[in-house]
């Protein structure tokens, strides 16, 4: 009989002679462990930043605050012609952003807001037949393939124009096939599982294959959801050419990214999958214009998704369902404004090259306001869509016993109450929110 003690003993025998084989194995090069790169050391050394020495992961910019190229940074070849195109989009989105602003003030739409150099530099940078899948501030992608205010305001005010939503969705929730930009969804973070799928479809089509990724934007509060992580999960094991954008304006609507995460921002997750990844000063546009399009470049050269993450600031309110002085200082925003403007930056750089000057911006200013008011006139009286179209387009082929019987019960609503309607509609537009307030009573 083996006793306990006699028994560990042999165990440890065996185990001596198994780990003298290891050693032979070893020393032969033999490789008996999971495949890894990894470095031995014999140092016990505990790390949390992706670079190393506590330090963290640089910007990426080609122009200072004034405009000027930094020593040594390479600017993107353009010419006047493309830096005015750049400029006026760029101009575009906050006379948009103010005109619509203030209309959902008087009720007429549910809201709006924008960004600058990060959309319209990532537009420029990429193909307008790459996918897009947006968040809901990427409206400039659309402006820059050339979608229209028409269609902008259209699609605001839920009327004819908006031939893909047909009045179905919220306010700057835009979709448009022809310009392959991906209908916006209010949950967060659904575009980015999506996207990685985009782009696995876009790989196995001979014809878009090596041609064409998939973009995905989203904002660093959405890259705090789950859908992040199975997105980033799937593009790097199942390779795919999509390349994530992630704007990081400093704010989740009231949850500052000091709070939204404790690692180095959206970038320092990009190594743990894998991905190649860059941090890139997403008020720069050139900077932007430099770091999409090598990011494309390796999306399409390897099959690979790529991270961006474009530092920038949040300057207006959320929405306009929100207060933002109520959770920062109103000089924090002044500030901002004044430092570190992506349209200033650009307008200064642009001067420098003899390519704008005062008389230029009060003729644009002029002229983009005019555009949009025209566009917002033309809008306000067209006519919207049948509320039946609410349930159309869903289903192939017959509809279903259940949808039946909403559309049924719909008709049978607004047969007893329609007529209540409209002047409850007035009345909610009395309201300075646009009687949000009141529905969050209700
Ligand atoms: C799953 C989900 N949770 C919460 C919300 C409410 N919500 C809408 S926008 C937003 C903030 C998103 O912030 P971020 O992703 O950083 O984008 P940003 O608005 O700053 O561009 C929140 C919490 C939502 N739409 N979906
Ligand atoms: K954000």
């Amino acid at each position: 009989m083996i006793r306990p003690l006699q028994r560990l003993a042999g165990s440890a025998t065996r185990r001596t002679v198994q780990s003298s084989s290891l050693r032979r194995l070893y020393a032969t090069g033999a490789q008996t462990l999971p495949k890894s790169t990894s470095p031995i050391v014999s140092k016990l050394d505990f790390f949390n930043t992706v670079t190393g020495n506590g330090t963290t992961i640089p910007t990426y910019r080609v122009l200072d605050g004034a405009g000027q190229p930094l020593e040594g940074a390479e600017l993107p070849e353009i010419d006047e012609a493309f830096a005015r195109r750049l400029y006026e989009h760029m101009q575009l989105l906050p006379t948009l952003d103010n005109v619509l602003y203030n209309i959902q003030r008087q009720g007429k739409i549910s809201f709006y807001y924008g960004e600058e150099a990060t959309i319209i530099g990532s537009a420029a940078a990429l193909e307008n037949d790459d996918e897009v899948l947006g968040q809901y501030r990427e409206m400039g992608v659309l402006l820059w393939r050339g979608f229209g205010l028409d269609k902008i305001m259209g699609q605001c005010f839920g009327n004819k124009e908006d031939t893909s939503g047909k009045g179905r969705q919220m306010p700057v929730h835009f979709g448009s096939p022809s310009h392959h930009f991906h209908t916006i969804s209010s949950p967060l973070g659904t575009q980015i599982p999506q996207a990685a799928g985009v782009g696995y479809a876009l790989r196995r089509d001979p014809n878009r294959r090596s041609k064409s990724i998939a973009t995905c934007y989203f904002g660093e509060g959405a890259a705090s959801e789950g859908d992040f992580h199975a997105g980033m999960m799937l593009a790097s094991t199942i390779p795919s050419p999509t390349l994530y954008i992630a704007r990081n304006n400093g704010f989740a609507i009231s949850t500052p990214s000091s709070e939204q995460y404790y690692g180095d921002g959206i970038a320092a997750r990009g190594p743990g999958y894998g991905i190649d990844t860059i941090r890139v000063d997403g008020n720069d546009v050139l900077a932007v214009i430099n770091a999409v399009r090598e990011a494309r470049r390796r999306c399409l050269t390897q099959g690979r998704a790529v991270l961006v993450e474009a530092m920038s600031y949040r300057v207006g309110h959320h929405s306009t369902s929100d207060d933002s002085f109520a959770y920062r200082p109103r000089s924090e925003v002044e500030d901002r404004k004044r430092i570190d403007n992506p349209i200033l930056r650009f307008r200064y750089f642009m001067e420098s090259q003899g390519w704008w000057n005062a008389e230029a911006e009060d003729e644009l200013k002029a002229r983009l306001k005019a555009d949009v008011m025209k566009a917002f006139k033309r809008s306000e009286n067209l006519k919207r869509w049948e509320l039946g179209e609410l349930f159309t387009d869903v289903y192939g082929g017959e509809e279903p016993w259940n949808i039946t019987e909403q559309r049924q019960e719909l008709a049978g609503l607004l047969k007893k109450y329609g007529n209540a309607w409209e002047p409850w509609r007035k009345e909610l537009a009395k309201f300075s929110d646009g009687g949000e307030s009141l529905m969050k009573r209700a």
